[in-house]
C-alpha cells in the first residue's frame, strides 16, 4: 500500500529536491527531502540537543511558541531543546498544528555526510495519544466525512480510547454533528466544497474515501473477518465505511503503524434518532460545556452546565459527563437505568461517599489501556494502573453492598457483573505488582522500572553493581584461604581493570589457574577466570541492566496486550459508575428530584430551577424563585412577556436544561418533572454577530429561525427569545407574529416564545394551544423589584426605562426617554392600528391569509421599494428569452450597483 497524504510518496521528489541548488549544504538537502514528505506538518529536525525548524515552519512555530527566530544565511530557523520538546509540541497541537519528529537514526561515527535521519512519530491534534500532550478532561477526535448525495458518511475515532464510531447524517445536519463531536481534526475529500466556517478541514485525495477498502482495513484493525457483529452493514453503511477508509489511512500514516497495531478495539454505529437532536447553536446557547460569557472575559465565572454538574472523581467519568451532555438519549432506557442507580445510591449515601473516595484514587484506566495498545505507555502509568487494580477487592465489596441495597438489582448487576467477575484486574494487578518497581522511573531508559525479584538476570546485574565491593572482599578472603598467601589483595584500576596482587616474595605460591596480567617491581598482578567473568559482568553491568530492563518492559507490554480489551471494558463501566455517582452527589447536595418519562410530547415541571443561575445566586446569598412549566399538545406554546431582567430567558433555558438533564439520566432541579417524548431541542436566543462568516445580528437571527421552522416537529421543544428585535418595529412584529403562527400551525412544537411585542399576546384569542404567561415586577419606593414568578396572562408593563436606569444610564437620558415614551404612547393611541380599539386590533392578528400582519409586512416593504424591486416586479421569467434574461440580469446588476 502506498503511503498516503501526510507521508506523501517519497519517490515523488520535487524538482528542487532531485536537483538541489548547488549552494545547499548536504544537511539542508536531507532536511528538504524529509520535509517534502510532510508538507503540511511542522518538521522538528533533530540537531544535537535541539529540534530545529526551518523556513516557513520556523516562522510559524516562532509565532505560536513565542521563541526566537534566527537566520542561518538566508534560512530562517527556530529551535526547541529536545528534552523540553513535549511542552512545545503540546502548545502547537493546541493551536491546531501537526508536528513530525525527525530523529537521527544513523551512527555519527560511521556516517559520511549528515547522519541518516527519519521521521519517528507524527503528532496531530486528532491522533494525539500521549498523556503529556492531552487534556484528560476531554476526548480528542479525528473525524472523516464522505458526502454521498443528501446523506453523508461520517467516521470518527478517539485513538486514546481505541474507539471508532460510524454514522450517516443528513447533509444539513453536518454542523450539528461537528458541534456534538467537536473533532480536533477533520478529513474531507479533496474536491468537496466546504462551507462550515468553524472547522478547517484537511483535504485528502478522493480515492482514499473507498468503502471496500474501509471495510477491509477496519476488519484488519479489529482482527476480525466480518463487521456484521458490530452492527455494520457493508452495503447499507457504505458512506460511513468510505469515511472510515480515509480515517484509518490517515491514522496509519501518522502513527506509522499497520492497522492491526492501531489499538482499535471498539466500534459503534450511531443510528438516526438515537440522541435528542440539538444543533450547534442550541448547544452554545444552553452553555452545555462552553460558556458564552467566558469569551468576553477570561476571569469570568464559568457558567456551563458541565461545570455545575461535574462531581466526577476520575477523568474517565469527566469525559463520560461531557459526552453525555452532548448526547442526551432520545430513548428512555439509558436514562431510566441511571435514575434507578441514583435512587439506590441515594438510599445508601454512606456507600456513595465511599465509592467516590475510592474513585478519587483511580487512574485513567481507559487512556492507559489505549496507550498499552499503542505500546507507548510509560512506566509510571503502569504503576498507577497497578495501584488502581489492587483496590479491586474494595470496589467489589462496595458494589456487593450496593446490590443488596438496590430495590431492583438487575440494573446494578448489568453494570457491575463484569467489574466484579472479570479476572483481568486481579491477574493484571498481580503481574504488575511482580514486574514493576514500587516507584518506577519516568522513562525505561533511566532504569529502575522493573522490580527486584522479577528476573534473575536483572537481579544479578543489579547485584553486581550494588554488591561489587562485597564480592571482591569475599573473593579476597576465599583466595587467601585457598592459596595461603596472607598479603593477597583483590584490586581494581581503570587501565587494567580487576586483578589479584601478590608480592614478589609470595608469587611462587600462586596456583596454576592464575594468569599474569602485569609485573611490577615488588609485585605480580594476576587475573583468574572467576575474576575475569566478574569483570566482564561488572564493567558492563549497568548498560546490560538497562538493556535487560528495556527488554523486560517490552515483554511486559506484549503480555499486557492480551488484557487491553478487558481493561477498556472495565474502564467504561467505571466511567459510567463515576458519572452516575456524580449525578447522585448533585441530587443529594441540591435536593434534585427523579424525573419520570411519558410517551406523549409533554413537559410537566413543578417548581423548576435553573441549575447554573441558582448556583450563582446562592453564592450571593439570594434565593432562586421556582417556576412551573406545563406544555402538552393542548397547551403547546407559552407566550412569555415581562420586563427586561424579569427572568424570561432563565425560565426558558431552565425548561430546556431540565429536559436535557432528564434525558442524560440525571436527577433534575425541580420538585417533580414529567418529561414526554421529546426528540429535539431548538433555541433561538440572544443576539450576536457572526462576523467571521459576514452575517449581521439580524441575519444570524433569521438564519437560526429559518432552521427551526424547517426542522422542528411536534416532538421538539423550541425556545424563541425576542424574535424580530433586530429590525424595525413593524418588520419585527410582523415577523414575530408570522413565525409564531407557523410554529403553532405547522411545526406544532412545544414552544416557549418570549417577546417584548405585547401585541402578540392577543394571538391567544385565536390559537387555543397558545397561552400567555408573564414575569412580573413591582415598583417599590421608586425602585423596581423583579419577582421572577411566572404568572398566567400577559404582562402589562415593560419597565425598559427603569431597567436602563438601574444599569447606570445617566438620569438626564432616562428623563428624556420617559418624555419621548409619553409622546409616542399618545401618538400611537391616535394612529396605530395596533392600539386602536375594536375591530382594527383583532384584524391585525386575524389568522386568515390576508391578515393585517401580512399587510403590514407588505406595506413596510413597499415603503422601501427600490428600482431593483420595481424591475423585478415587471419581469416575467416564463416569458423571457435567454437573451432577454441575460439583459435583465445586467440591468439588475447595474441598478443594484447604483443604489
Ligand atoms: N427565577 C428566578 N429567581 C431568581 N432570580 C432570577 C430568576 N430568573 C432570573 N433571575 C435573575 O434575573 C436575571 C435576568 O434574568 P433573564 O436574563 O432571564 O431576564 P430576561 O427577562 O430574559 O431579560 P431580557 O428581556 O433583558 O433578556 C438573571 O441573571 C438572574 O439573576
Amino acid at each position: 500500500m502506498s503511503l498516503p497524504g501526510v507521508i506523501a510518496d517519497m519517490s515523488k521528489k520535487s524538482a528542487a529536491a532531485e536537483t538541489p541548488e548547488p549552494t545547499l549544504t548536504p544537511m539542508m538537502r536531507q532536511y528538504l527531502a524529509i520535509k517534502e514528505s510532510v508538507p503540511d506538518t511542522l518538521l522538528f529536525y533533530r540537531l544535537g540537543d535541539f529540534y530545529e525548524l526551518f523556513h516557513g515552519d520556523a516562522e510559524k512555530a516562532a509565532r505560536i511558541l513565542d521563541i526566537t527566530l534566527t537566520k542561518r544565511g538566508q534560512t530562517p530557523m527556530a529551535g526547541v531543546p529536545f528534552h523540553a520538546a513535549d511542552q512545545y509540541i503540546a502548545r502547537l497541537i493546541k493551536a491546531g498544528e501537526s508536528v513530525a519528529i525527525c530523529e537521527q537514526i544513523g551512527d555519527p561515527a560511521t556516517s559520511k555526510g549528515p547522519v541518516e535521519r527519519a521521521i519517528s512519530r507524527i503528532v496531530t491534534p486528532g491522533t494525539v495519544s500521549d498523556a503529556t500532550l492531552m487534556d484528560e478532561r476531554r476526548e480528542n477526535h479525528l473525524m472523516a466525512l464522505y458526502p454521498s448525495g443528501a446523506r453523508w458518511g461520517a467516521a470518527w475515532v478517539s485513538l486514546a480510547a481505541g474507539r471508532i464510531t460510524l454514522a450517516e447524517i443528513p447533509a444539513d445536519q453536518i454542523s450539528t454533528l461537528l458541534g456534538r463531536v467537536e473533532p480536533s481534526e477533520l478529513l474531507i475529500p479533496e474536491t468537496q466544497p466546504w462551507l462550515e466556517s468553524n472547522q478547517r478541514p484537511l483535504r485528502r485525495a478522493d480515492w482514499l474515501f473507498d468503502a471496500d477498502s474501509g471495510s477491509r482495513t477496519l476488519c484488519r484493525a479489529l482482527n476480525v473477518n466480518a463487521l456484521n457483529a458490530f452492527g455494520i452493514d457493508p452495503i447499507e453503511d457504505q458512506p460511513a465505511l468510505a469515511a472510515t477508509s480515509a480515517l484509518l489511512d490517515y491514522i496509519q500514516a501518522t502513527q506509522l503503524r499497520k492497522p492491526e497495531m492501531l489499538g482499535i478495539s471498539l466500534v459503534q454505529v450511531e443510528r438516526p434518532n438515537q440522541y435528542l437532536r440539538m444543533d450547534a447553536i442550541t448547544r452554545r446557547n444552553l452553555e452545555l460545556t462552553e460558556s458564552l460569557r467566558l469569551a468576553s472575559g477570561p476571569n469570568a465565572e464559568p457558567t456551563t452546565l458541565f461545570h455545575i454538574l461535574d462531581q466526577t472523581m476520575t477523568s474517565m467519568g469527566t469525559r463520560a459527563l461531557r459526552h453525555a451532555l452532548h448526547h442526551p438519549s432520545a430513548d428512555d432506557t439509558i436514562p431510566a437505568k441511571r435514575h434507578q442507580l441514583i435512587d439506590t445510591l441515594l438510599g445508601r449515601t454512606d456507600l456513595l461517599e465511599q465509592l467516590r473516595s475510592l474513585f478519587k484514587s483511580f487512574c485513567d484506566i481507559e487512556r492507559i489501556a489505549g496507550r498499552i495498545a499503542l505500546q507507548s505507555v510509560r512506566p509510571r502509568e503502569l504503576a498507577a494502573l497497578r495501584d488502581t487494580l489492587t483496590q479491586w477487592p474494595v470496589l467489589a465489596a462496595l458494589l456487593e453492598q450496593l446490590e443488596k441495597a438496590a430495590l431492583d438489582q438487575t440494573v446494578l448487576q448489568q453494570l457491575t457483573t463484569k467489574l466484579i467477575q472479570s479476572a483481568a484486574p486481579a491477574q493484571l494487578s498481580q503481574l504488575l505488582t511482580r514486574a514493576l518497581h514500587i516507584e518506577p522511573a519516568l522513562n525505561v531508559r533511566d532504569g529502575g522500572v522493573i522490580a527486584d525479584g522479577y528476573d534473575p538476570d536483572l537481579d544479578e546485574l543489579r547485584q553486581i553493581q550494588t554488591h561489587c565491593g562485597d564480592f571482591l572482599l569475599d573473593l579476597e578472603t576465599r583466595e587467601r584461604a585457598a592459596t595461603g598467601i596472607t598479603t593477597l589483595k583483590v584490586e581494581y584500576n581503570r587501565v587494567h581493570g580487576f586483578y589479584i596482587e601478590v608480592s614478589q616474595a609470595q608469587s611462587a605460591k600462586v596456583p596454576e589457574h592464575y594468569r599474569r596480567r602485569q609485573t611490577l617491581k615488588n609485585a605480580e598482578r594476576y587475573i583468574t577466570p572467576e575474576l575475569k567473568a566478574f569483570e566482564d559482568k561488572a564493567l558492563s553491568a549497568q548498560d546490560r541492566a538497562l538493556a535487560r530492563e528495556k527488554q523486560l518492559f517490552d515483554a511486559l507490554l506484549q503480555q499486557l496486550q492480551a488484557h487491553v480489551i478487558a481493561l477498556k471494558s472495565v474502564a467504561s463501566d467505571i466511567a459510567e459508575l463515576d458519572l452516575v455517582a456524580s449525578f447522585a452527589q448533585s441530587a443529594h447536595e441540591r435536593g434534585w428530584c427523579k424525573p419520570s418519562f411519558s410517551p406523549i410530547p409533554e413537559i410537566d415541571i413543578c417548581d423548576g430551577r435553573h441549575p447554573v443561575v441558582e448556583q450563582a445566586l446562592r453564592k450571593d446569598g439570594k434565593p432562586f424563585v421556582e417556576n412551573d412549566t406545563r406544555l402538552h399538545p393542548d397547551r403547546q406554546c407559552l407566550l412569555i412577556t415581562g420586563p427586561n431582567m424579569g427572568g424570561k430567558s432563565t425560565f426558558m433555558r431552565q425548561t430546556a436544561l431540565i429536559v436535557l438533564l432528564a434525558r442524560i439520566g440525571s436527577y433534575v432541579p425541580a420538585r417533580s418533572a414529567r418529561i414526554g417524548r421529546i426528540n429535539a431541542l431548538f433555541t433561538r436566543i440572544g443576539a450576536s454577530d457572526d462576523l467571521a462568516s459576514g452575517r449581521s445580528t439580524f441575519m444570524v437571527e433569521m438564519t437560526e429561525t429559518a432552521a427551526i421552522l424547517n426542522q422542528a416537529d411536534a416532538n421538539s421543544l423550541v425556545l424563541m427569545d425576542e424574535i424580530g428585535r433586530g429590525t424595525s418595529t413593524f418588520d419585527g412584529l410582523a415577523l414575530a407574529s408570522a413565525v409564531l403562527k407557523q410554529v403553532l400551525r405547522q411545526n406544532k412544537s412545544l414552544t416557549l416564545f418570549a417577546t417584548h411585542y405585547f401585541e402578540l399576546t392577543r394571538l391567544s384569542e385565536k390559537f387555543k394551544p397558545l397561552e400567555n404567561v408573564h414575569l412580573n415586577a413591582v415598583e417599590h419606593h421608586d425602585r423596581i423589584v423583579f419577582l421572577h414568578r411566572v404568572q398566567p396572562g400577559p404582562a402589562n408593563q415593560s419597565y425598559g426605562i427603569e431597567v436602563a436606569s438601574l444599569a447606570g444610564i445617566p438620569a438626564s437620558v432616562v428623563r428624556d426617554a420617559r418624555r419621548t415614551l409619553l409622546e409616542l404612547e399618545s401618538q400611537s393611541i391616535q394612529h396605530s392600528p395596533m392600539q386602536a380599539e375594536g375591530s382594527n386590533q383583532t384584524d391585525f392578528f386575524d389568522s386568515n391569509d390576508a391578515s393585517a400582519t401580512d399587510l403590514i409586512a407588505e406595506a413596510a416593504t413597499t415603503q422601501q421599494r427600490t428600482p431593483v424591486d420595481a424591475l423585478l416586479d415587471d419581469l416575467d421569467p416564463d416569458s423571457l428569452t435567454p437573451r432577454q434574461a441575460l439583459d435583465a440580469l445586467y440591468q439588475l446588476k447595474n441598478l443594484s450597483r447604483q443604489s
